[in-house]
């Protein structure tokens, strides 16, 4: 019958007086295999007397012209089964280890004895079995296998503990005795059959009988077991018709050591979803395999690639190595006055109008001006929450005083990332230039974006300016400000526009109970408050600035600074007065030793070449439109303005210092015309008799720096 013969061989089915066994005994006699129908089990033949179940297949195979004898030993003493097959055939070329019963029981209930028996049967009755045939295989040089697991050994079921692991444990025997055997030509196989039998019928659904025959099993195990097959080692899934090989498939995994550091259960926790993540799956065929894989993490491990925090949202690596673009900003009048009134400048404040009135002789912009319009922009993409970004603190470094008018361009570099575990750290510096090329300033930002820290990243930077601890003693000095309810939402027009500071939900989004106010904003309130205690309110004494923003303020509080003085150096310290509590820290202001304070800038010695006291003392009165024309003649001067025209400039006749406070020429080469009415009128209005201030037309042609002429001018002035 069929191609498939089996001619010759000698087949051993347990468990073959029904069901599954039953099905391959007929199936393997009738293609010419003599069989051994082994199966403890007996029936009613109808008078009363049991009748071996196993004769009534060899009958059957006989009826069909096979060949075939009975065994009715248990499955235990498998050398009997085989001895049978030995003794009546001569030899031993198939075991069908189908042999099997059930006792099945929620593990609770599950009695030892219960777990033992059925171990017995199927786990130690095929060990049994396979191992009587064995070395006769060896010998022959051939043999096929087969296995009989089940779906509830590979998947589990309920109330089969002990069923599922004698049926799991088949399919590791099974796979080892695959590679054992192969070079003898030995074949090992494992079916997982679902048919309906006496024995499955109480766990089958109703009406299956019909649909999970035997019969539907019986062809795989016969081609599995004929010479043509070169299967070995399989694990197949079959039942009503469908048969599937089944493999263990496992996911790409994450490398979780480095080198240096224990392996924790934490890094397993943070990294669960790549260990179980199967979008990279892979399907190994042996241990060799697995050694490599294995290798190849070991050889990762060495290189200090490992897979720790790489399905962080935080990429340390790619954030190192984002580029933020430069970007330009362009002062003017009202961004100055803008800035100073965010930042708590008021004209109540003593000495505050030069910050706010672009009129005012020494209309100037607040040092930590140069922190305008530095924000956020460039470091979208990087997988970061904004709305859990704050920042954490700040380095200002001043170079060159701000002019109030001029593009300044900013460039960009991330210089580090770092884990804190709570958070993670961005330190970001930014240099400022201007349109000379001169370098103005540079900002360090270090930003802390809470909860991402445990990428398991460096958690310290030699390339972040450090905060510094205040001297013991009371404060030296302390100056007290109100913000404003509304300082955010003033303060964030200088260029801030983070909805953390004034948009309700997005605060929430970060844990925040309401916005709160920019971190530069306090810095800016802070700093002035030094400037003005220590530094005469001269934006020039300021050289540097660090603070590390310690704890959120809302548009508001009052921001009490205390001040210590220690050389050159101011440290000081912010507290929220109506909490308490610290919200900047480890801060100094570093006072610029080179720049003396506007109070105390050296007076110029009077000499025969430079403008005297005596010359302008009570000079209201002197000052004749004789003088003036000859103020006039003098300030023919070719100073550089690109071509613009500045229409308003001031200079202190004292000190020999002058600037264009209005229009492009702050570094100007111009010739300078004043018109007589103006300079008489503005220097009447003047309360300082030994200040000159001028107003007038100033046109631009040439290259030369504006002080240095100036300094010329006095010098020729002094001849008038
Ligand atoms: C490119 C340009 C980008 C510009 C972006 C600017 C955007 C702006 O719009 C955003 C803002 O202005 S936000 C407002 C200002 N900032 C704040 O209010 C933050 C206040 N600070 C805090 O809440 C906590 O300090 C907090 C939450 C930050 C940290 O508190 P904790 O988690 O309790 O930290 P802690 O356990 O005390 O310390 C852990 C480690 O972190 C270091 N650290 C603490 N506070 C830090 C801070 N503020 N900045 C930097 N590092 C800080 C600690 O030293 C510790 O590290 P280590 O153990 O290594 O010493």
């Amino acid at each position: 019958m069929g191609d498939l013969r089996f001619d010759g061989k000698v087949v051993l089915v347990t468990g073959a007086g029904a069901g599954l066994g039953r099905e391959y005994a007929i199936e393997f006699g009738k293609r010419g295999a003599h069989v051994v129908v082994n199966d403890i089990g007996s029936t009613q033949n109808g008078v009363g007397s049991p009748t071996k179940v196993a004769d009534l297949v060899v009958e059957e195979i006989r009826r069909n012209g096979g060949s075939a004898v009975a065994n009715y030993d248990s499955v235990e003493f498998g050398d009997k089964l085989v001895k049978t097959a030995l003794d009546n055939f001569g030899k031993i070329d198939v075991v069908i280890n189908n042999a099997g019963i059930l006792r099945d029981q929620t593990f609770s209930r599950m009695k030892e004895q219960e777990w033992d028996l059925i171990l017995k049967v199927h786990l130690k009755g095929s060990f049994s079995v396979t191992k009587a045939a064995w070395d006769h295989m060896k010998k022959q040089g051939y043999g096929r296998i087969i296995m009989t697991s089940s779906p509830a050994g590979i998947y589990g079921n309920f109330g089969q503990s002990n069923y599922s692991a004698a049926k799991l444990g088949l399919v590791g025997f099974a796979n080892t005795l695959a590679l054992e055997g192969v070079k003898y030509g030995i074949h090992v196989n494992t079916i997982a059959p679902t048919a309906w039998t006496k024995l499955s019928e109480k766990v089958m659904p109703p009406g299956s009988e019909k649909e999970l025959l035997p019969a539907h099993i019986m062809p795989l195990v016969v081609y599995l077991c004929h010479d043509s097959c070169t299967e070995n080692g399989g694990l197949f899934e079959l039942a009503g018709g469908l048969i599937s090989k089944l493999r263990w498939q496992r996911t790409k995994g994450a490398v979780l050591r480095e080198i240096g550091r224990e392996m924790t259960p934490e890094d397993v926790k943070e990294n669960w979803s790549a260990v179980t993540d199967f979008s990279e799956a892979d399907s190994l065929n042996s241990i060799d395999e697995l050694s490599i894989k294995i290798g190849e993490a070991i050889a990762r491990i060495r290189a200090g690639d490992n897979d720790l925090g790489s399905r962080h949202p935080i990429r340390p690596k790619a954030i190192k190595k984002h580029k933020i673009a430069p970007f330009s900003t362009t002062c003017n009048r009202n961004g100055v006055i803008l800035y100073a009134l965010g930042t708590g400048a008021s004209t109540k404040r003593k000495d505050n109008l030069k910050f706010l009135f672009e009129g005012h002789k020494d209309f100037c912009a607040l040092p930590t001006y140069a922190v305008i319009d530095l924000k956020l922009t460039g470091i979208d993409g990087l997988n970061i929450n904004f709305a859990k970004l704050v920042h954490g603190e700040h380095y200002l470094e001043v170079f060159k005083p701000i002019a109030v008018e001029g593009k300044l361009t900013s460039q960009f570099k991330v210089v580090d990332v770092l884990d804190k575990g709570s958070g993670c750290v961005l330190i970001v510096n930014a240099e400022t230039f201007d349109e000379s090329g001169d370098k103005v300033c540079l900002n360090q930002f270090v930003t802390y974006i809470i909860g991402a820290g445990g990428f398991r990243g460096q958690r310290t930077s030699d390339k972040q300016k450090t905060v510094v601890s205040p001297p013991t003693r009371a404060p030296d000095a302390v100056i007290e400000q109100k913000t404003n309810v509304d300082q955010a939402a003033l303060y964030r027009l200088s260029g801030d526009h983070n909805p953390l500071h004034i948009d309700p939900g997005f605060a929430a989004m970060g844990g925040f109970k309401e916005p709160i106010l920019h971190g530069l904003c306090s810095f800016g309130f802070s700093t002035r408050h030094v400037m003005e205690q220590y530094g005469n309110n001269d934006p020039k004494m300021i050289k540097a600035v660090k603070v590390r923003f310690a704890s959120p303020v809302i548009p508001g509080q009052t921001l009490r600074t205390e001040m210590w003085k220690e050389g050159s150096r101011v440290f000081f310290r912010s507290v929220v007065a109506e909490s308490g509590k610290a919200c900047l820290t480890g801060a100094y202001v570093d006072l610029n030793t080179d720049a003396a304070p506007a109070s105390s800038v050296p007076k110029q010695e009077p000499s025969d070449s430079l403008a005297s006291d005596a010359l302008f003392e009570g000079a209201a009165e002197k000052l004749t439109p004789e003088i003036v024309k000859k103020v006039n003649a003098i300030f023919q001067w070719n100073i550089t303005a690109g071509g613009k025209v500045a229409r308003e400039w001031e200079m202190d006749l004292l000190s020999g210092r002058g600037k264009i406070v209005r229009g492009k020429a702050a570094n100007a080469d111009c010739t300078i015309t004043i018109a007589e009415e103006d300079v008489i009128e503005l220097f009447k209005g003047t309360t300082n008799p030994k200040k000159l201030f001028l107003k007038g037309n100033i046109e631009a042609t040439g290259n030369v720096f504006l002080a240095q002429k100036l300094e010329v001018l006095f010098k020729s002035q002094s001849k008038l």
